[in-house]
């Protein structure tokens, strides 16, 4: 069978300009391996609900992702691309992750007025994030920092700065990156100081769990096992701790060589977690172990958060 055998593979993306370019890496990664591909757009509330003045916690599990798995469903794309923070942690019965593409950069930015880092903002500077997570990593800075919540998409939060709205903003450097606007982050932020989103900068590549040739397509095409282990490894925290993307919970893991006992090198992987205790603090972690065990190693160590006084989050529901 080669890739022409599987007809124009329709590839379905949200309106946004993020979700439109990530779709198009994909679907140039197909092309290059002899498919012939189609780009479908699908809206989702969480693009209808964009203009809504409203902070996103609380604006239900799933919303960007739910409008693009109907679609894959009921058929009217063949293939759907998440980024992976914003999926679910929970499965969905007919829909399997075809592929996880090599990600990129996992953290966070700031992008300021007046070109500054987050050391150089005076006390009462307001921030701008709709992310709980965010919101409690630059409480916990002790900066003084006024933490606002905003949304709307990337374009739109970078333009409170430009307007004045507020004097910075937190997003992720991957979106900031697909858009070509990488270099107007004024830092990027060390995750000990703030840790990404479990899976932020990686994509999900869905397909109808029926359509097994397609899906060893994409697994062949696309699939980057490294980046694979990493967030099974981060959103195993999540799933341990009950909670959906949009909780208080960062994770970020890498697969690093070491030496085992014989001199030989292995590779290992490496994972770091917080979460929040019911006061607000934040309670973090970290736990190494062989990457085979990766999702394991990220069960254990929300066990430990919890251990740590870290608040238990009812289990995901919209
Ligand atoms: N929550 C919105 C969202 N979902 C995915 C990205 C881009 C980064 C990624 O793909 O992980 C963003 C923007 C942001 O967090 O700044």
């Amino acid at each position: 069978m080669t890739a022409a055998d599987l007809g124009t593979i329709r590839i379905g993306t949200r309106a946004s300009l993020l979700a439109r370019t990530q779709t198009q890496t994909v679907a140039d990664a197909l092309t290059a391996r002899g498919a012939e591909v189609e780009i479908v757009h699908v809206s989702t509330d969480g693009d209808r609900t964009q203009a809504a003045n409203t902070p996103l916690a609380g604006s239900g599990v799933g919303v960007f992702t739910s409008a693009l798995r109907d679609a894959l469903l009921d058929g009217r794309i063949d293939v759907a691309v998440h980024s992976y923070k914003d999926l679910p942690t929970a499965g969905l019965s007919g829909v399997v992750l075809a592929a996880v593409p090599e990600r990129a950069d996992p953290r966070d930015v700031l992008v300021a007025r007046d070109q500054m880092v987050l050391g150089e903002l005076p006390p009462g500077s307001v921030i701008g994030t709709g992310s709980p997570r965010r919101a409690a990593q630059l409480n916990a800075l002790g900066l003084g920092l006024e933490v606002v919540g905003i949304r709307g998409n990337v374009e739109t939060r970078i333009r409170k700065v430009t307007d004045g709205e507020v004097d910075g903003v937190v997003l992720a450097r991957a979106g900031l990156a697909r858009i070509g606007r990488a270099g107007e982050a004024t830092e990027v932020l060390d995750p000990l100081q703030m840790l990404p989103a479990p899976s932020q900068g990686a994509l999900a590549v869905e397909c109808r769990a029926a359509d097994t040739e397609l899906e060893s397509f994409l697994r062949s095409t696309l699939h980057d096992e490294s980046t694979f282990l990493a967030v099974t490894a981060e959103r195993a925290v999540l799933q341990e701790l009950g909670s959906p993307c949009s909780a208080p919970i960062g994770a970020l893991a890498d697969v690093v060589e070491d030496l085992d006992d014989d001199g030989r090198i292995v590779e290992r992987l490496s994972l770091r977690a917080f979460a929040t205790t019911a006061e607000g603090a934040l309670v973090r972690n970290s736990a190494t172990g062989e990457t085979k065990d990766a999702e394991q190693i990220g069960r254990s160590l929300a066990a430990e958060l919890l251990a740590d006084g870290a608040e238990p989050r009812s289990v995901e529901a919209p």
